[in-house]
């Protein structure tokens, strides 16, 4: 197992917790969606794994290596890449200044923006010189993911990234996204309410609510002929 969380509790407030008791094992190579309804947990337990939410009891294992309560710089380096919910790109600075930021902190990448990085997105290639905040939503988001995966993660986290997109770039985006990620045998953890990406990148589905996993589906098929199980976990 690539990720390995036993028993994980974390939230904002103290005794008031998010997350209650979860357990979550993703193999090496495997491509995994999140599901649930608003407010459940799926964007603090992706913000626990990758630091910036400290648990208060149970373990987060990554590679073998316990990184409970590690640095979110610490847990990058150890090679968890992650685009946050909305992006967060700097939209003062250019598309090529964004990329090399997805190059500091890791030794022996250097500081120049890679040829292949174009390759997976050329639009950025077109756009490296413009502010990156003056670009469509679907444009920052492949700014977004290709500097999180400059910096060679093992395991790639994407906290909705479809969120304000037009569909068919969605599932550009995917489809781009699934090739880099085989042919380098990327792990992929994805949050997303868009059942056509999380068809794309979903080996499982897991489902969430009230803090804990409650499901796990490997026949991706029922989420598009199962209204029963769409009812019960993702209808509003
Ligand atoms: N910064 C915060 N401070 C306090 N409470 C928060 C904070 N962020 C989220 N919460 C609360 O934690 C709970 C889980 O939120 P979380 O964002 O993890 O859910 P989610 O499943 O990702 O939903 P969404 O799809 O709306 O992002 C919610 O009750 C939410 O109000």
């Amino acid at each position: 197992m690539i990720l390995e969380i036993d028993k994980l509790h974390a939230g904002y407030i103290k005794g008031s917790l998010v997350l209650q008791d979860l357990n979550l094992s993703i193999a090496q190579g495997d491509f995994v969606a999140l599901l649930g309804r608003n407010g459940m947990g799926k964007t603090t337990l992706m913000r626990s794994i990758v630091g910036q939410i400290k648990a208060s009891a149970g373990s987060i294992r990554f590679a073998g290596e316990d990184i409970t309560g590690a640095s979110s710089y610490k847990i990058a380096r150890a090679g968890i890449g992650y685009v946050p919910q909305g992006r967060e790109i700097f939209g003062d600075f250019t598309v090529e200044e964004n990329l090399r930021m997805g190059l500091l902190g890791k030794p022996g990448l250097g500081s120049t923006v890679p040829e292949w990085a174009y390759d997976v997105f050329p639009i950025l290639k077109e756009r490296r010189s413009q502010q990156a905040g003056t670009m469509s939503g679907g444009q920052q988001q492949q700014l977004a993911i290709m500097r999180a995966l400059l910096g060679q993660p093992d395991l790639l986290i994407l906290d909705e990234p479809s969120e304000g997109i037009q569909p068919s770039i969605v599932h550009d985006i995917g489809v781009a996204l699934r090739e880099y990620a085989r042919a380098h045998g990327l792990t992929v953890l994805l949050v997303e309410q868009n059942l056509d990406l999380v068809g794309l990148l979903g080996h499982h589905a897991l489902f969430m609510e009230n803090g804990a996993i409650v499901e796990r589906i490997d026949d991706m098929a029922r989420l598009q002929n199962d209204s029963e199980l769409i009812a019960r976990y993702l209808s509003v």
